[in-house]
């Protein structure tokens, strides 16, 4: 059983006023874009887009972690799922992602959880469920695009082993989201792993209003 995690606990600062999680992204907020794939629903739920998301879910359970003052209308822009969506708010803010992760892990029904960050509305089914075939014998399953980049808000996380390497980290005062990763015995997806099941648009992420408008304009064209 596999719980899909939604960490969307930041500031958004590079976007402005607004609460990126929330956003529409081409009519829909992004976190329920994020959500719908996960969940396998689409035009039932989400009227004019995301044919990729059709299908059968992915995870059995849904996790958002967030900030409390982001709690209400993170919960009015989610919609409606047969699967459970749970709500794991962050004791203290701006910790930082690893924090967010932390929490997930925590709240997560599952042994194993699915992160995936609000700001990647491109997130793709099938990439999740290979990392959860990969770890099926390890405690994390982190893709790898080149030499140094590990996507660790798009990974496979055994819940309970990374929640304590986690507090471990935050313990030592080391907030960097790769941290808990060297205390786990972890699957690197490389580049041809990842070339084998997904397009390196899954990793795509929102980070300013001009990134949005781009999301936007390809969701129309993938609808
Ligand atoms: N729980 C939690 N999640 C965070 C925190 N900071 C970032 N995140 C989440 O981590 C993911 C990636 O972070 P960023 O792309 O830097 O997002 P952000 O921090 O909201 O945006 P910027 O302020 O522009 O950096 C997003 O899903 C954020 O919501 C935090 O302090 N706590
Ligand atoms: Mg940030």
């Amino acid at each position: 059983m596999v719980t899909g995690a939604i960490i969307a606990g930041g500031r958004s600062t590079r976007f402005g006023e607004a609460d990126k999680a929330v956003a529409p992204l081409a009519g829909t907020p992004m976190i329920r874009r994020v959500a719908n794939r996960l969940a396998g629903t689409a035009a039932s739920v989400d009227p004019g887009g995301d044919a990729a998301s059709d299908g059968d879910p992915v995870v059995d359970n849904l996790l958002v972690n967030c900030r409390a003052d982001q709690r209400a209308a993170i919960e009015a822009a989610m919609g409606r799922y047969p699967l459970e969506v749970r709500y794991v708010e962050d004791d203290e803010p701006d910790l930082g992602p690893m924090a967010g992760i932390r929490h997930a892990c925590r709240g997560a029904p599952d042994d194993l959880v699915a992160v995936v960050a609000c700001d990647m509305p491109f997130v793709d089914p099938s990439l999740l469920e290979y990392l959860c075939e990969r770890a099926a014998d390890a405690e994390a399953a982190v893709p790898q695009l080149n030499d140094e980049w590990f996507q660790t808000t798009q990974a496979v996380y055994r819940a309970e082993p990374m929640a304590d390497a986690c507090d471990r980290a935050l313990a030592r005062g080391d907030r960097r989201i790769i941290e808990p990763l060297f205390d786990l015995e972890y699957v690197v997806v490389d580049h041809d792993a990842l070339e084998s099941v997904t397009s390196e648009r899954t990793f795509e992420n929102v980070n300013t209003r001009e990134e949005l408008d781009r999301a936007a304009r390809r969701y129309r064209d993938v609808a």
